[in-house]
């Protein structure tokens, strides 16, 4: 999948200016930057939920790719039909999908769940719900939108289980994080972007290099000396 130079607005805000990114098979790419520095727009125009305004998105058509959020869209209804209506919106015939959510759930330890109300579980089983219902669709391309940021450390700590779940399946990675841990745990690659311009992009041990990130990025390499402090 390739960007090449993207403007990308949100109403008549313009949020991504120029951003040329190139994400290869079985890469596992950590976005980090500021609040507001553009992690989720991107994902999102990579992910197509967005319209590139100037510029290009080039994707093979043939692959698979899903999306989890910070917090799940889930809806008042069993976890199975939750599981089920999201492959069912992808294609996937309703009983071919209803077969599908036992193996997704135990994929993601909540085995017996599937006919709980999915809004009555905790934040982080509503997170597992999202991992199974993104597991289900077997993805080639996966995209992470801080899928940790709003869990407690227990369930942040499942959570990240299943994202090195995902990676050890050779899936192909794209995550927005403000957790640096994370990001050397989980990433081969780590990109910088401050005020929706990227700044910086490196294999994960040249990023966490300061001298390296401070010749490409001076910018990149405050960020990284703030966080770190
Ligand atoms: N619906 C919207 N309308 C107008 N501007 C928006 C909208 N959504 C986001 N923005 C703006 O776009 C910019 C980038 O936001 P974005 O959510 O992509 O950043 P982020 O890096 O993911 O931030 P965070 O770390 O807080 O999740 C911000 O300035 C934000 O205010």
């Amino acid at each position: 999948m390739e960007l090449r130079q993207a403007d990308v607005a949100i109403g008549r805000a313009a949020i991504l200016h120029g951003l040329s990114l190139r994400v290869a098979s079985g890469e596992r790419l950590a976005l980090i930057g500021a609040n507001g520095s553009g992690k989720s727009t991107l994902l999102r125009t990579l992910h197509g939920l967005l319209p590139v305004a100037a510029g290009q998105l080039q994707r093979d058509t043939a692959i698979r790719q899903a999306m989890v959020f910070q917090r799940p869209f889930l809806l008042r209804t069993s976890v199975a039909r939750n599981l089920a209506l999201g492959l069912w919106l992808s294609g996937v015939p309703w009983r071919e999908a209803m077969g599908r959510v036992e193996p997704a759930l135990a994929r993601v330890g909540l085995q017996g769940a599937a006919q709980r109300n999915a809004r009555h579980l905790s934040a982080g089983q509503q997170q597992r719900v999202a991992f199974a219902r993104a597991w289900s669709l077997q993805p080639d391309l996966l995209f992470l939108d801080e899928p940790t940021a709003s869990l407690d450390p227990p369930a942040k700590r499942e959570v990240e289980a299943l994202m090195a779940g995902f990676a050890q399946a050779g899936t192909t990675m794209v995550f927005a994080s403000h957790n640096l841990g994370q990001v050397k745990r989980l990433a081969t690659r780590v990109a910088y972007l401050e005020q929706g311009r990227l700044l910086a992009d490196l294999p994960v041990a040249e990023f966490f290099d300061r001298g390296r990130l401070a010749s490409v990025s001076r910018e990149a390499d405050l960020f990284l000396q703030g966080e770190m402090a």
